[in-house]
């Protein structure tokens, strides 16, 4: 068996990827952020404050047939942007591209932070990190995807994120017809929670790769592309107009900058991620100061390939293997 849902991004910013997801019986059909960085399932629900739920799509497990509340069980979760949320739990089926779970932990939302209620285009998140990571107590629950793996013809997943355009998340099997190149293939540590791996090396505008390896995660729930600072130095040194901007808190450029590739080694394949992925957004509407899609992860002590990277690629999460694929798309 399989699954194939798409998913859509949230702004001219991509700042987000869109999947539909269907919970309970009758469906009730919510817009999640699938996020390979966190493993929970949680949702604005009908236990959601309605001041903070205004304007979110909500699930109401006492309208489901098939909803069991998980007695005695809560979650709390604190994300990298230091947005949160928390609340109790239920178990409903949940279907995602077709395939569904009959006993899935679903997260309803209690308490949210200013973040979430503000971003109304999501009403929660579906987490795809691996198990441990999970934050319900006092028992963690499994994320959907490891509730599907064994039934799946393959316990794997593919996310193949666009700019601008409608992507996949594929379960179950690789459409290899997604991606120009071969597929590189390299560990995984689930031991965080995350999709951790090792990149051999990289490049700028197209140089031979360097050895210095750059180890991080595959987070598509993260907008940018975080990496050390001297990674990031050695590319925007080759941007003419780039600055730190406080204001902005990142690295800034001319919109009309025609900005450098940049390109780093997996599994013994090469991903170039073309300049033009890299100018994110103007800093503000009709501005003609754009923001960076490379940015420092100091502060975050963790390197994240987040959307900016997995645009450039379609990435095999393969949990059966314990494996990352990258591929050039
Ligand atoms: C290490 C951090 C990466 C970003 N996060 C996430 N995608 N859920 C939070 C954890
Ligand atoms: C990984 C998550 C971080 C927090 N999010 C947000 N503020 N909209 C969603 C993604």
């Amino acid at each position: 068996q399989t699954g194939s849902a798409n998913t859509n991004p949230s702004d001219s910013a991509d700042d987000e990827y869109i999947t539909n997801v269907s919970i309970g019986t009758p469906a009730q059909v919510l817009p999640l952020d699938f996020d390979t960085g966190s493993s929970d399932l949680w949702v604005f629900s009908s236990e959601t404050p309605k001041s903070s739920a205004s304007g979110h799509v909500t699930y109401s497990p006492s309208k489901s047939s098939t909803a069991k509340k998980l007695s005695g069980a809560s979650w709390s979760i604190t994300y990298g942007d230091h947005s949160s949320s928390s609340g109790d739990v239920y178990t409903d089926k949940v279907t995602v591209g077709g395939f569904s779970v009959s006993s899935q932990a679903v997260e309803s939302a209690t308490k949210v932070s200013t973040q979430f209620v503000q971003d109304t285009v999501i009403s929660g998140l579906l987490g795809l990190g691996f198990d441990v990571g999970n934050t319900v107590k006092p028992r963690a629950q499994k994320t959907w995807f490891s509730n599907a793996a064994n039934s799946l013809a393959q316990p794997l997943f593919t996310a193949d994120l666009k700019h601008q355009q409608t992507g996949s998340y594929n379960f179950g099997f690789i459409d290899t017809t997604l991606a120009k190149g071969p597929i590189g293939y390299t560990p995984a540590d689930g031991s965080e929670g995350y999709w951790g791996f090792t990149a051999t090396g990289y490049s700028v505008g197209g140089a031979k790769l360097n050895r210095n390896s750059i180890t991080g995660i595959a987070d598509t729930g993260t907008t940018l592309l975080l990496l050390d600072d001297d990674v990031v130095n050695a590319y925007y040194n080759n941007v003419e107009s780039a600055q730190y901007d406080d204001s902005q808190q990142g690295v800034v450029f001319d919109c009309s900058e025609d900005l450098p590739s940049f390109s780093f080694g997996v599994g013994g394949t090469t991903i170039t991620i073309p300049g033009s992925l890299i100018n994110l957004t103007p800093v503000s509407d009709g501005s003609s100061t754009c923001f960076g899609g490379l940015q420092s992860s100091a502060d975050i002590g963790i390197n994240i390939f987040g959307d900016v990277a997995l645009k450039a690629a379609l990435v095999v999460f393969d949990l059966g293997n314990e494996r990352l694929g990258w591929a050039q798309k």
